[in-house]
């Protein structure tokens, strides 16, 4: 007698799992063309509701509802790899999450705590650009463009952003901590079909289970012997391991190890690579639109190079233009395109459907930033509309990182990364396109973070600023 959300046909056993193709985003999109903004599907033995509308995100997760759905839903691999799914980004709501988002809070990502980090920020991306002159020099310096794959090294760059953050160590080049990350997003926590068919979990057939078991202690070993490092040595100084291994001395209840590992382990994941995808989607969408490009360079021009100096972080909030690139970009190809699914902790009503507890909640913030009832001319780039301050804080419409209790804490680290690399990149060099004639290839390839289909290859030479500063 329940009013269910509309739900296509499905089979018995599998529901509508067979309907699930890559890139699910696109997938999923089209079928609310047929069933509506919000419609329900059966993933096995899971019920799903999916939410393509702005209207309906903001019901789902405004302030009423948002209690309900700031569950996550359970899963194998998060059950193995994140510590018993105990950790802050799939932990239940509840005190144990709430400490954590606590911790988040206050002792990462307090204005305090990234002021503390900012030199390591600054570092990093001088490196960055340094290998970028280094690879111009070499190709012959001067006027000459050269090729540079810029995958790597954003990757590396935000990489060494966020472990040396966390644990005061650069990665760049070792690929332990690298090969550890992309098997886990290998594995996909949300999208084992076990968690879905049970039968198949308990044979494991396809030796998820024991993947992830194996994975999940070697990244616990990893873990474990960081902070050892971090007890015995006074050299690592105001990194997060040891501002929590602190805290642990004085309220060892609330900063256990599994804590701390969790965290440490949230961060890398969770902070690493959404952000060099972006810078990526970042670049790719400039050098596809060069008059954006001169644009951002104008401004970089007005406020910074023309005292003669670098850009700093401290300039990322007076650069509006960059900044509205970066949520053009943030709209047009959200990191996280169907966010961290929820799940509802109890039965509840919603936009007049009866959502009953458990459900996974899958809101199609991709859909939702390209929805033409919302935004005018929705697939161009346009980072003009964003001169609208109003567009960033309407929740339902723009919300790539999420919103809500379970909404990204990491956002304001995050966009000081995107802000200062990006316009540090578009200051001291003038890019071009590595095929002039050739549009650079948007299309997305398979992966969590919605990452391009192909590398980016451009081409770049030096700017005048670099004559004149020493990186
Ligand atoms: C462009 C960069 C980023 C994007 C697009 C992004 C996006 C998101 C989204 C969509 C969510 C889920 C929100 C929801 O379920 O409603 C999320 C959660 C989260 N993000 Fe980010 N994020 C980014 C960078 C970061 C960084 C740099 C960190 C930390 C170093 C971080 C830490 C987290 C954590 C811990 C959660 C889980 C929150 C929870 O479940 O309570 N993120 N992020």
């Amino acid at each position: 007698k329940q009013n269910l959300p509309p739900s296509p046909k499905g089979f018995p056993v599998i529901g509508h799992l067979h309907l699930l193709k890559e890139p699910v985003h696109r997938c999923l999109r089209d079928l609310s063309q047929s069933l509506g903004p919000v419609f329900s599907l059966r993933l096995g033995s899971c019920r799903a509701v999916v939410v393509t509308s702005s209207s309906a995100a903001e019901e789902f997760l405004s302030h009423e509802n948002d209690v309900v759905f700031a569950n996550r839903p359970v899963t194998t691999m998060y059950a193995y790899v994140l510590y018993s799914n105990t950790a802050v980004s799939v932990a239940p709501y509840g005190d144990h999450w709430r400490n954590l988002r606590r911790i988040c809070t206050a002792e990462i990502f307090s204005p305090a705590r990234l002021r503390d980090s900012l030199e390591i920020r600054r570092d990093e991306v001088r490196s960055l650009l340094r290998t970028i002159q280094a690879a111009s020099s070499s190709g012959g310096g001067g006027n000459n463009f050269v090729r540079v794959e810029l995958r790597p090294l954003l990757s590396g760059f935000t990489l060494n952003v966020i472990m040396r953050m966390v644990a005061g160590k650069r990665y760049y080049g070792e690929d332990k901590v690298r090969e550890l990350i992309s098997e886990t997003f290998e594995l996909g926590g949300f999208t084992y079909v076990g968690d879905f068919l049970p039968v198949v979990k308990l044979f494991d057939f396809d030796g998820y289970v024991k993947r992830a078991k194996k994975l999940g202690s070697k990244l616990d070993k990893f873990l474990q012997e960081l902070l050892h490092e971090h007890r015995g040595k006074t050299e690592f100084k105001n990194t997060m391991i040891t501002h929590l291994l602190t805290l642990q001395e004085s309220q060892p209840e609330y900063y256990t190890d599994e804590t701390i590992k969790g965290l440490v382990l949230v961060m890398l994941f969770a902070g690493s690579e959404t952000t060099s995808v972006t810078l990526e989607w970042a670049m790719s969408n400039l050098l596809n639109h060069p008059d954006v490009l001169a644009k951002v360079k104008t401004e970089l021009n007005n406020i910074v190079s023309r005292e003669g100096r670098l850009m700093e972080e401290s300039d990322t909030s007076t650069c509006t233009y960059l900044n509205n690139v970066i949520s053009e970009t943030l709209r047009l190809y959200p990191a996280a395109p169907l966010l961290i699914p929820h799940a509802s902790s109890r039965d509840c009503k919603v936009a007049g459907y009866d959502i009953p507890r458990g459900t996974w909640l899958f809101i199609n913030a991709w859909a939702i930033q390209r929805d033409p009832k919302v935004w005018d001319e929705p697939e161009v780039f346009k980072p003009e509309r964003f001169h609208c301050e109003e567009l960033k804080i309407q929740h339902g419409k723009f919300l790539p990182f999420g919103m809500g209790r379970r909404g990204c804490p990491g956002m304001g680290l995050a966009q000081l990364i995107l802000s200062l690399a990006l316009g540090s990149l578009i200051q001291c060099f003038d890019w071009e396109r590595d095929e002039v004639d050739m549009a650079v290839d948007m299309s997305e390839g398979k992966g969590h973070t919605m990452p391009k289909a192909v590398p980016l290859v451009a081409k770049c030479k030096s700017s005048s600023i670099l004559d004149n500063c020493v990186i």
